[in-house]
């Protein structure tokens, strides 16, 4: 058995069609286009690439954008500064605060990340957002367990009543996802560093999730017949080869479909990206009229 291949590129295009025509009526309604603003601190190279793909997908959509690039040894007080001028930026709607930060203020990434008006916050990381995620009251939702949603939805894929493990429990990934799956009927288990006969756990996932950050940890034999794997794992194991957390070539002969990395979920990341800070810039909209 061959896993059906779920292609991150046709879901995320039908998503940034979808935003395209929301900026277009924003425009027509409002005479206004909606903006997001990315912080990046120091130079590390892969955020680079993923801040390039934001910008670009920004330029596709007709949504403004600003990409502010922090020395590596900005402050805590500075980037404070900074995202304090974008709340209150009317040509700004969306902010992104590019993780991970630079060890010297890795401490103070709650406090910044708080500091962010909950209105423009697309990435859902401040307590607000999470809070409203967690009590079924979905506002603005991390971009990339989203994505996940978005991707089994437009393939069809059923998730009520389904079991669904997710590995990893972070709060950029694993936990929003148990929300959503949560609330969209899955009984989901969350699995981690400490969890005990995970292959047997993983075994029972109609519908498996690795967020873990390391390549090849999800084996064939961790994975159920006709199971559908989501694998949201950005490794680089050398400067120009991207691998998931999923062991691609082995499960694909076990699972009903499976993510490619590259390819994947990253693409719906970006896009859902693109959807929050329409939905965000909508928001302020109805806010201030
Ligand atoms: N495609 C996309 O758009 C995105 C991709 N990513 C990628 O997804 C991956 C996960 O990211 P993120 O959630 O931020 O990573 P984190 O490092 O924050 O979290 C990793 C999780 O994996 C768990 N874990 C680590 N080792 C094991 C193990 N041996 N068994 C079971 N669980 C384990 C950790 O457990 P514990 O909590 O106990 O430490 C932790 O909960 C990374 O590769 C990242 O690059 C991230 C964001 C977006
Ligand atoms: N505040 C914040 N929000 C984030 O959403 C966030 C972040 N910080 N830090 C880093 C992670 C990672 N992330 C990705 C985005 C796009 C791709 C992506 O476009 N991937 C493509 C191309 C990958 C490539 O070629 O490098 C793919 O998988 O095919 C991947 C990963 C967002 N993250
Ligand atoms: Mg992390």
């Amino acid at each position: 058995m061959t896993a059906k291949l779920l292609e991150g590129k046709i879901f995320a295009a039908a998503i940034k069609a979808e935003a395209k025509k929301q900026v277009e009526s924003l425009q027509q309604e409002f005479k206004v286009t909606p903006g997001l603003a990315v912080i990046i601190v120091g130079e590390n190279p892969a955020s680079k690439v993923y801040v390039a793909n934001k910008h670009r997908s920004c330029e596709e959509l007709g949504i403004y954008s600003e990409v502010i690039e922090m020395p590596i040894d900005s402050t805590k007080a500075m980037l404070l500064a900074q995202i304090d001028e974008l709340n209150h930026n009317c040509k700004i709607h969306g902010i992104l605060v590019q993780l991970p930060l630079p060890p010297h203020i890795h401490t103070d990434e709650a406090e910044i990340l708080d500091f962010i008006d909950p209105d423009k916050d697309v990435d859902g990381f401040h307590p607000i957002n999470v809070g409203k995620l967690a009590t079924g009251q979905e506002h603005l939702v991390p971009c990339t367990p989203m994505g996940c949603i978005k991707m089994l939805e437009l393939a069809g894929i059923e998730i009520a009543g389904k079991n669904a493990v997710i590995i990893g429990r972070s709060n950029i990934v694993g936990k929003p996802m148990f929300h959503l799956l949560l609330a969209r009927d899955a009984t989901v288990t969350v699995c981690h560093s400490r969890t005990k006969n995970l292959a047997a756990i993983t075994k029972q996932a109609d519908i498996l999730v690795a967020a873990v950050g390391r390549p090849h940890f999800v084996t064939a034999d961790m994975v159920k017949p006709g199971a559908v794997v989501i694998d949201v794992g950005i490794n680089r194991i050398a400067p120009k080869k991207l691998v998931g957390d999923v062991d691609f070539e082995a499960v694909k002969s076990v699972a009903g479909a499976i993510t490619p990395v590259p390819g994947g979920v990253g693409l719906l990341t970006i896009a859902i990206l693109m959807h929050n800070t329409v939905k965000a810039a909508r928001l302020q909209l109805s806010k201030t009229i």
